[in-house]
């Protein structure tokens, strides 16, 4: 092919990766895929710079500013890394830095590589004012409001040791628990789960509602220290001077004499970053001499002092023998790969998520196609790529399916939403017996003894219909039934009868109703106490209790629409099962807030929400979620969306700051 044309093909692929990555936080390829395309493009520029386009990827930084914030323009770039995979290209950095500083001694300090987004903290007369992305590394997006939720950065310091303004840079990220955390939330609700931590971390630093961030307990990993002032000499000392003013510097660094120590270092940490709480990718090397820095300088797109190490990705490919589609208890429909068993970090893979329709499409994928997977963050590995050129000539291409693999019913797919779903809930097997694992699941009735072989036997001999004819086993239930000895029929029937005492709140998530996770469960019978209450709730009731919006409210009034919900829940209550929670008792703090009603929006100095609502509760007033002409007041935190703002106006309700909100205390 003409290479100028390839070139351009280059760029248009890149941008395009750049575009789902940057904008969209989602990965097409794999980041070694990718770095690869930048090089293979980096080289022909370099061999052809006349074919060069002027604005191509290779000269700026891939992310962009958005519509959603205030973008506001970096004092000091935001700038990448150069980065190489093996330890020639490292020691080729190295001839680099030792050619342009001639004679002198230099040192390098090794830190990981953190996999998340870079984040920019600007701090005026020891305050924190604005968090920044990087954005296109010339400006960035102001998302004060979502980094002033990171716990670990501090907003004011109290010290002499720096100037009157700074910067402070780091990496900001999602703990792998969190991650897996929301996760197996989106799974109990029957919702596709996020893809990996840094794409999750890149799309919840962007969002609009700072209190949503806030649930996700964001962190960071400072890296750098910027101003027109530098209080010290090297990279290590300013490390050193952030930690001992309560900066987030990770206790993983090392300086290094040289090269070697530089790769020692890769090494020990190779295996060992896999216990860290968070994802790294790799290592930073940079030069430690902070005037040593300033003479190596920058090229447009990255410092010239530094460089990262990428580890090889977990990634392997094999081939695809099959999709299945599984049905979920709420119906859902998810095709799972089934591959030719290879290994890959540590375990034989055999299986692979899929996703949905969607991803099914994205990935065009065609019977014995060669697939590349990868074990990012997540539980399950996933298909990234498909190896188009080893397609054979006939491949049909695998369609997902029209009808319920298991029941035969037509499925359906709501506007909006990725998931196909089969709504035969009451005959389709795989629903009737997912919905009892999901019931004697420890966070819900916690029936042990009970494992999924003995449910599908169960229901497949129509001994069982659903979890409340658990309630109606005997001993003489199992009686025909191969496989069960007396002491295992016993240890079933006394879990079963345990399982009596286990509270409502885990009851309510055990019953399973559609986007009502544990979390969910426990607002709502914070608010409702017993069953009948949630039952009779009107849709207004349901959204006025914090935290269930729309979809959850709709999801709550269908399924007690549903006649057969309705006698479930009646023989759950015959059968003896907790339905009811003892009201708490709340002891009153004081009574200076009875009878008013609060909104509560933003974020907040002195607390946290869930410290403002339940010091509202404890003084006697009520927390409401929407905004209406009944409402007492709307106390407004930093950033709080302009929708409730000018409906508050509108309503000429009385808005208060944190500072008067302390005044109606005293
Ligand atoms: N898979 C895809 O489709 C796709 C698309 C675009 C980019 N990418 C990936 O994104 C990366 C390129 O983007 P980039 O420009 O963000 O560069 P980069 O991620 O390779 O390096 C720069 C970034 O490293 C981070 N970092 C983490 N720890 C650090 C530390 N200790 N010191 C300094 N910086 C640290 C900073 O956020 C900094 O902005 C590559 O890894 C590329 O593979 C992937
Ligand atoms: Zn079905």
């Amino acid at each position: 092919m003409d290479i100028q044309k390839k070139m351009q093909e280059l760029v248009d692929q890149i941008n395009h990766y750049n575009h789902a990555y940057y904008q969209l936080n989602e990965s097409l390829i794999t980041d070694e895929a990718f770095d690869k395309l930048l090089a293979e493009l980096q080289k022909l520029e370099f061999e052809n710079p006349l074919f060069a386009v002027p604005n191509s990827p290779t000269q700026f930084v891939g992310g962009t500013i958005t519509k959603n914030f205030k973008s506001v323009t970096h004092q000091f770039p935001m700038l990448s890394l150069g980065n190489t995979y093996n330890e020639s290209d490292l020691r080729d950095f190295d001839e680099r830095i030792q050619k342009a500083l001639g004679e002198e001694k230099y040192e390098y300090i090794c830190e990981l590589k953190f996999d998340g987004v870079a984040l920019s903290f600007w701090y005026e007369n020891g305050k924190l004012i604005k968090g920044v992305t990087r954005g296109d590394g010339t400006r960035g997006d102001d998302i004060t409001n979502n980094v002033k939720t990171i716990k670990s950065i501090p907003h004011t310091i109290q010290s002499q040791d720096f100037p009157t303004t700074f910067e402070v840079r780091g990496e900001g990220y999602m703990p792998i628990s969190s991650f897996e955390k929301i996760n197996a939330d989106k799974i109990s609700q029957g919702e596709a789960p996020l893809a990996n931590p840094r794409n999750a971390a890149s799309g919840t630093f962007k969002l609009q509602d700072s209190s949503i961030v806030a649930q996700r307990n964001m962190a960071c990993f400072v890296y750098a220290y910027l101003g027109n002032e530098i209080p010290f000499q090297t990279h290590e000392e300013g490390l050193m001077l952030m930690e001992k003013n309560g900066f987030p510097v990770s206790n993983t660094y090392r300086k290094c004499g040289n090269i070697d120590e530089v790769i020692q270092y890769i090494e020990d940490w190779e295996e060992k970053r896999h216990d860290l709480p968070l994802n790294t990718d790799g290592i930073v090397i940079k030069i430690n001499d902070l005037g040593q820095q300033e003479r190596l300088g920058f090229t447009a797109k990255s410092p010239r002092w530094a460089i990262a190490y990428k580890y090889p990705s977990e990634i392997a490919h094999t081939k695809i023998e099959s999709v299945s589609y599984q049905v979920g208890r709420t119906g859902n429909v998810t095709p799972v790969a089934n591959l030719h068993p290879v290994y890959l970090a540590g375990t034989v893979i055999k299986r692979a998520s899929i996703h949905n329709a969607n991803e099914m499409e994205r990935l065009d994928l065609h019977e014995n196609d060669t697939v590349y997977i990868e074990k990012g963050g997540e539980i399950i590995p996933k298909i990234t790529g498909v190896d188009a050129s080893k397609r054979l000539p006939n491949a049909a291409k695998f369609e997902f399916p029209t009808h319920c693999p298991a029941c035969d019913q037509a499925l359906i797919r709501e506007e909006g939403e990725a998931n196909h779903y089969c709504i035969n809930d009451s005959h389709c097997p795989p629903q009737i017996k997912g919905r009892i694992e999901h019931f004697i699941q420890r966070k819900a009735l916690n029936i042990e003894n009970l494992g999924t072989e003995t449910i599908d036997l169960l229901v497949e001999k129509g001994i069982i219909h659903n979890a409340a004819d658990l309630y109606d086993l005997n001993e003489e239930s199992f009686f025909g039934l191969e496989g069960f000895q007396q002491k295992s029929i016993s240890n079933i029937l006394t879990s079963i009868e345990k399982s009596k005492q286990i509270p409502f709140r885990q009851v309510l998530f055990g019953i399973g109703i559609r986007h009502v996770g544990a979390t969910i469960a426990e607002k709502l019978v914070s608010a409702f106490h017993r069953i009948e209450d949630l039952q009779n709730a009107t849709y207004e009731e349901l959204i006025a209790v914090p935290e269930i919006g729309d979809r959850i409210a709709l999801s709550i009034r269908a399924f007690f629409e549903v006649e057969e919900n309705i006698q479930f829940i009646d023989k759950l209550r015959s059968s003896g099962v907790q339905l009811s929670e003892e009201i708490q008792e709340i002891v009153l703090e004081g009574q200076a807030l009875v009878g008013k009603s609060f909104v509560i929006s933003g974020v907040f100095e002195n607390f946290e929400r869930d410290d403002l609502k339940a010091k509202i509760v404890a003084n006697g007033g009520k927390v409401v979620s929407s905004i209406s002409s009944k409402l007492d007041y709307l106390v407004a935190g930093n950033n709080m969306g302009p929708a409730k703002l000018e409906k508050a106006t509108q309503l000429n309700i009385k808005i208060l700051s944190e500072e008067d909100f302390l005044a109606l205390l005293s």
